[in-house]
């Protein structure tokens, strides 16, 4: 079966709030799945839907294949949740946490302390094991929460905004592990706020705005297909009018900023040819010439509305 999620028309209604209008889509075994929106957008509803953790209004989740509504024991065995908030007990040490645990997926103690021990090893929480939680950093209670959701070796993990706030150790640590997981099979649906993080990680990200989602496809399509209308950036010695820079070939918009002049283009090579042979006829020097390429933060902005094409 190569979907390990299916999404079909999946709603979720707070009084007049639709949180989630309608949204389907699939996620394959084996890819890394990034889940991106705006605040408000719905990330966190849906994946409360897919996990189980909130009942469902419309449609239907399939994990594994089973519905989460009518086998939510068949589809949890098979997955772990990083939430968004932790759910780790705070006056228990993490060895404890680690234990209640693994008697709730009924592990037997031999193969949960085994786990155990690998996984804080992996996440450099060893020498803290039996160090209440309440004294642990944010980055390594969020740590601490990923071992407890890797613990039963899922073969799908849903993690929702897992590196929000943390520093570039517990950050590089815990994508690692992702990408390690990853290599070995897991599936992995992840939800994120950082495109940087989205466009390095994932195979490929859906896109959701006001409850519905825009746009679902591999970082680099995504860039392409949204950002077709490069970027070329250029500041001369003095000013010139704005018409000069808007008339010339290959310029189909342009605005300025300070000394720098913004120009999109659907062909930056004429319109950097142009620029060169304006600056001569003008007798005008170049001082910055630079080239944009498409950002996924830029794709981002134009599906969720945020910025204007
Ligand atoms: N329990 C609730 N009761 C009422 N409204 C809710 C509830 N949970 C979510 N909402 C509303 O549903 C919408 C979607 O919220 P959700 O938390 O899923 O968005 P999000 O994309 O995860 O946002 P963020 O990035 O800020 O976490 C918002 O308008 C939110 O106010």
């Amino acid at each position: 079966m190569p979907n390990v999620i299916e999404v079909e028309s999946l709603i979720k209604t707070f009084g007049a709030i639709t949180a989630v209008d309608g949204i389907s889509f699939e996620v394959r075994r084996g890819e890394i799945f990034g889940f991106l929106g705006p605040n408000g957008a719905g990330k966190t509803t849906t994946t409360r839907m897919l996990t189980g953790v909130v009942p469902i209004d419309g449609g239907s989740v399939r994990i594994f294949g089973h519905d989460i509504q009518k086998e939510p024991v068949l589809a949890k065995q098979r997955f772990g949740v990083v939430p968004e908030t932790s759910n780790a007990y705070v006056d228990l040490t993490a060895w404890q946490n680690l234990m209640l645990v693994g008697d709730l997926y009924g592990l037997g103690r031999p193969r949960a302390e085994r786990r155990s021990s690998d996984l804080l090893e992996t996440l450099g929480l060893s020498g803290r094991r039996d160090q209440k939680v309440k004294g642990y950093s944010k980055g390594m209670k969020q740590r601490l929460i990923l071992a407890m959701a890797l613990l039963h070796e899922p073969e799908l993990l849903f993690l929702d905004e897992p590196t929000s706030g943390l520093d570039v150790q517990s950050t590089q640590m815990i994508l690692g592990l992702l990408r390690d997981l990853n290599a070995d099979g897991t599936t992995i649906f992840l939800t994120t706020h950082n495109m940087e993080e989205a466009n390095r990680l994932c195979d490929r990200i859906g896109i959701i705005r006001s409850g519905k989602m825009v746009a679902i496809d591999a970082p680099e399509r995504l860039k392409t297909a949204i950002d077709r209308e490069h970027q070329v950036e250029v500041s001369f010695d003095r000013p010139v009018p704005a018409e000069a820079i808007a008339g010339l070939d290959g310029v189909a918009g342009a605005s300025r900023t300070g000394d720098v002049w913004q120009i999109t283009t659907g062909n930056p090579d004429l319109t950097i040819r142009s620029l060169v042979a304006f600056s001569g006829d003008r007798g005008v020097t170049i001082l910055t010439l630079n080239t944009l390429a498409p950002s996924l933060d830029r794709a981002f902005l134009r599906l969720t509305g945020e910025e204007r094409p």
